[in-house]
């Protein structure tokens, strides 16, 4: 439990939370510290019998030139023409930080099935990208058909897990403020009768 005073200035910034892409991201990004915080909050999601089915690992550094050569190598394998792989290969560069998210979902648990799992990595994720914009930083999940690229998943993947893609993390140019496409509370919360 928390405060009411403190928990409402919580919930507002949350309710201000809005996914900010690459293209609107600069220098800085967060910190090892900082991406600790942001574990840690993802650690908050509800977890039935505290599987842990998620990973994140950061690509920052040196580390953005060999994603680069990497979603380059994916856009070839998919027959896109040089100038798409560089403009893949961009997507790896442009934002300061990213991190991977990978599932590691046990089909074969005896008492959590599969899609409870998958609920805790989408709350994992969304409390991640919640800590980020908490801290000051802009963030946005992002995916594409290479997330299936055998190389790609070769290289991020361990045996059974499954690669949801990237947060592409840095300080925000701009921030943004909806309004969202998306449905409202009316939709979202109805009786059940
Ligand atoms: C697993 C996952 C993968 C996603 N992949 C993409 C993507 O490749 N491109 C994209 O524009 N949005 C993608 N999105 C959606 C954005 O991250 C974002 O949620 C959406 O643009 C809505 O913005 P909002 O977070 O401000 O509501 C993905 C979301 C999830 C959960």
């Amino acid at each position: 439990m928390t405060d009411k005073a403190s928990g409402q200035a919580a919930l507002q910034a949350l309710l201000s939370r809005y996914s900010v892409g690459p293209k609107h991201l600069q220098e800085p990004g967060p910190g090892r510290d900082e991406l600790a915080l942001m574990a840690q909050a993802a650690l908050r999601a509800p977890d039935h019998g505290e599987l842990l089915p998620f990973r994140f690992k950061i690509v920052q550094g040196a580390a953005r030139e060999r994603m680069a050569q990497l979603f380059a190598a994916a856009a070839r394998a998919a027959g896109k023409d040089e100038a798409a792989a560089a403009l893949d290969a961009e997507r790896a560069l442009r934002p300061p930080v990213s991190v991977a998210v990978l599932a590691r979902i046990d089909l074969g648990h005896p008492q959590v099935p599969a899609h409870e799992q998958w609920a805790c990595v989408g709350g994992a994720l969304s409390n991640f990208l919640t800590a980020a914009h908490l801290l000051g930083y802009g963030g946005k999940m992002l995916s594409g058909a290479k997330v299936r690229d055998p190389g790609i998943q070769a290289a991020f993947c361990d045996p059974g897990e499954t690669l949801l893609g990237w947060i592409a993390l840095g300080t925000p140019l701009r921030r943004p403020a909806g309004p969202s496409r998306k449905g409202g509370v009316d939709q979202a919360l109805q009786d059940w009768a």
